[in-house]
Order: structure tokens, then C-alpha cells, then sequence
């Protein structure tokens, strides 16, 4: 049976990748609301996009076939069944408060005309004055309130890293940490349960959304065919990473080891891959502020269940033991300096998106740690994030490879 997904590295060079394009949500972003939407600030729409676009086409230019999520969502939706029951579990898992507005936001879903101008409209949030007007029948509708949504946007949809992860042939969709980026993950249970391109294959599924402990994508990394790292951090709890070491042993897809990155939970570096990403076989981008707590642990398969170890070497030593490896070169975020290394690390100068072994796409802003990559041999394909980051976001965030080649 073939495998719609394929990866089995971060570095293999990239043939398939899924992308969200930036889309209304982001003018649903008000400052009063940025903290609990998990922004720092207002993206300009329309020059996100012309950002985004240019990832797009730089990715194509290298032969890499973009999808989008927001087009395999709509044609995930194959029949009105399958799109009625998409919306209510989007609208039951919207916090709606009011049955009545819940039931105008359902009518006025399913009146949209495509499919895809649904999930537009669901990405992109419902203000209460897109309602139509209705009776006050209930205490709930009629106490007064400022908050001017029905339905909150989602606004991260565009880090298409984290609601769901592809490992080796399978997909984690994960359970995360915020509610606001909870709802997100919908899209790949309906992606994975009906779009043609993946619906009945060979997938395994290594984490489920409705599972009780958070796990994001951003956090997870497939560093060999023998080996994933997968951080501790804020948006990742070290329980969920025991459930699937379990999940992934129990698939036989060849990973033998898991290790653990335990970067403390800070928002700065609320990912593995805001910190620490493979740019070449022995290369790696990391943010030296993480190297002094780090603890990492490695997780196997043992005769009774997993065998845990914390490791007690540098970092270079285990990544060339589990790696098998003679030398690890670590290109540090901002060169020796603190200063730079913060600056550069906030906008996203360790989150580069590997392409091929040793080639990676990288913003052009921090000009520090990409001298950096150069220096090492890395070869850098720049594009302009100064909209696409105010999400606090980078490259690697920006997508999700469906397929690699073998390395
Ligand atoms: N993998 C990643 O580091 N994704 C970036 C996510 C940024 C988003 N505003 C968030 O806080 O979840």
C-alpha cells in the first residue's frame, strides 16, 4: 500500500510540503486580544501574503510541490454529511455561549457557496456583527457584553508545524496547549479521515488530539530514521512524549530512539525548533541560551516497556552517539553574543527550514546567524518575515513536509 507521507529526516531533500496562506484571520486580531491569540503584534495582511507567496514560490522553484491546507480542508469535506458534521464539532469546540448565535453562525456557514469560502470563513473568525439580529430569548443573550466575537480567528494557522506533525509514514495530531490553537488540529482530522489523498492509506496515527496531555509539532523532530527529538517545553508535556515513544516502538516504522530536549517552559522559545534545528547531516542552528539547563533524555524500547536514561554528556556527544556521527558542528544563534543570540533567536534566526542536506530557507533580518550558517557551508535561500514574524514564527514553522527523500 503506498505512503502518502514520507519523512524520515529534517534534512532530506523536500518534495511535498503544506503551507497555510496567511488569510483574514490576521485582520481579526485586535491588541486587546494578542496575549490570549498567542501574537506580540498586527501583521499587515497583505504584505504577509506577499511574504508567504514568496515562500511559496521559492519552494516551488526547488521542485517542491506546495499544498495548502485551507485547499485540502474544503475538498476534505466530500459531501454535505461530512460538512455539517465538520461544522458543528467546529462550532461546539468554538465556546459559544449563546444557542442562539451558535445556531445563526452554523446557518450562516452552510449558506457559504464552496466549500473552500467555508473554511475561509472558519479560519477566520465570525464578529457578532455579522450576525443577523435576533431575539434576546435567553439570560446568557441578553447580558451585555463588549467582546466583539462569536467565534475567535486563528490567527496561527499559517505555523502549519504545530497542529499536526508527519513522522516517518504516520501523523501526530496533536492536543495542544492553548485553547485558541486546540481547534486548529480539526483540519487534520478531517484532512487524515477523508481527503483522498490520505484517507484509507497507510497512515498511523501516533497521537491523537483527543488525547489529555499537550504535544506541538514545533517540538517534534525527526533527526534519523533512527531517531526523533522531541522537546519539553512550554507547550509540550513530558507525559505526552512517554505516550508516543509507546506509539511509535508499537508502529515498527524503525525509530529506535526518542530523545527528550528539556528546554524549560518560556513563550520566547515556546518550541524545540525555535531553538534548536538540523541544517546538514552533522550541522545544527541552536540558541546558546538553552546549552546551559539543557537535559536531555533518551527513550528506547526495553523488554518491559520504555527504558529512560538521562543522559549525562555535552550535547555534541550524544547527538554523534545517536546519530552516529564523528563530529556535530552547533551554529549558535547571534555568534557568541548574548545580545544578538536573543535579538536573533526572537525573530526565528534558529528556526530555518531544511530543503535539502545543506541547503535551507532562513529570514534575511538576522543577518548575524546567517553569516554564521554560511561560514559553515550551509547554503541560504533568504526571504523577507518582517510581517510573517510578528507571529513569532519562522520557516520551519511556517510548514509541515508531507514528503522528504530518504537520506
Ligand atoms: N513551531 C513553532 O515555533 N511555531 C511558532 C508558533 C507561534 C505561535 N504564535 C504560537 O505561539 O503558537
Amino acid at each position: 500500500m503506498s505512503h502518502p507521507i514520507n519523512v524520515f529526516s529534517e534534512i532530506g531533500k523536500l518534495k511535498t510540503v503544506l503551507l497555510h496562506r496567511p488569510g483574514k484571520e490576521l485582520e481579526n486580531l485586535m491588541p486587546d486580544y494578542l496575549e490570549r491569540l498567542l501574537f506580540d503584534d498586527i501583521p499587515y495582511l497583505e504584505q504577509a501574503q506577499r511574504e508567504h507567496d514568496q515562500f511559496a514560490e521559492l519552494l516551488v522553484s526547488k521542485g517542491v510541490e506546495v499544498l495548502y491546507l485551507e485547499d485540502l480542508a474544503a475538498e476534505a469535506l466530500l459531501n454535505d454529511e461530512i460538512k455539517e458534521k465538520f461544522v458543528d464539532q467546529y462550532l461546539n469546540e468554538a465556546n459559544i455561549k449563546s444557542k442562539t448565535a451558535k445556531q445563526k453562525a452554523k446557518e450562516l456557514l452552510l449558506a457559504l457557496p464552496t466549500n473552500r469560502e467555508l473554511i475561509d470563513k472558519s479560519m477566520a473568525g465570525m464578529q457578532k456583527v455579522e450576525l443577523p439580529k435576533f431575539e434576546l430569548s435567553s439570560l446568557t443573550d441578553m447580558v451585555e457584553s463588549d467582546y466583539p466575537f462569536v467565534i475567535d480567528p486563528m490567527p496561527n494557522l499559517y505555523f502549519t508545524r504545530d497542529p499536526f506533525a508527519t513522522i516517518g509514514h504516520g501523523v501526530s495530531l496533536n492536543h495542544m496547549y492553548a485553547e485558541t490553537r486546540n481547534r486548529e488540529t480539526i483540519y487534520g482530522q478531517y484532512i487524515f479521515d477523508f481527503h483522498p489523498r490520505f484517507a484509507g492509506k497507510d497512515l498511523p496515527r501516533v497521537y491523537d488530539r483527543d488525547d489529555s496531555t499537550r504535544i506541538e509539532g514545533g517540538d517534534e523532530l525527526v533527526l534519523s530514521k533512527d531517531v526523533l527529538a522531541i522537546g519539553i517545553s512550554q507547550r509540550t508535556d513530558a507525559a505526552s512524549i512517554e505516550k508516543m515513544a509507546k506509539s511509535i516502538f508499537a508502529e515498527n516504522m524503525g525509530f529506535k530512539h526518542i530523545l527528550a530536549f528539556n528546554i524549560g517552559e518560556y513563550r520566547k522559545f515556546m518550541h524545540l525548533d525555535t531553538v534548536f534545528t538540523m541544517v546538514d547531516y552533522d550541522k545544527f542552528s541552536i540558541h546558546p541560551e538553552i546549552e546551559g539547563e539543557l537535559v536531555v533524555y533518551s527513550i528506547s524500547e526495553g523488554k518491559d516497556g520504555l527504558d529512560i536514561i538521562r543522559e549525562e554528556d555535552s550535547l555534541e556527544n550524544i547527538l554523534c552517539k545517536y546519530l552516529n556521527i564523528d563530529k556535530v558542528h552547533l551554529i549558535r544563534c547571534g555568534g557568541g553574543n548574548l545580545t544578538a543570540a536573543a535579538r536573533e533567536q526572537w525573530n526565528d534566526g534558529s528556526n530555518t527550514l531544511t530543503i535539502a542536506p545543506g541547503e535551507v530557507i532562513v529570514y534575511d533580518r538576522n543577518t548575524i546567524t546567517n553569516k554564521l550558517l554560511e561560514e559553515a557551508g550551509v547554503k541560504l535561500n533568504y526571504l523577507p518575515g518582517s510581517e510573517l514574524v510578528r507571529g513569532r514564527g519562522g520557516p520551519r514553522c511556517m510548514s509541515m513536509p508531507i514528503i522528504r527523500e530518504d537520506i
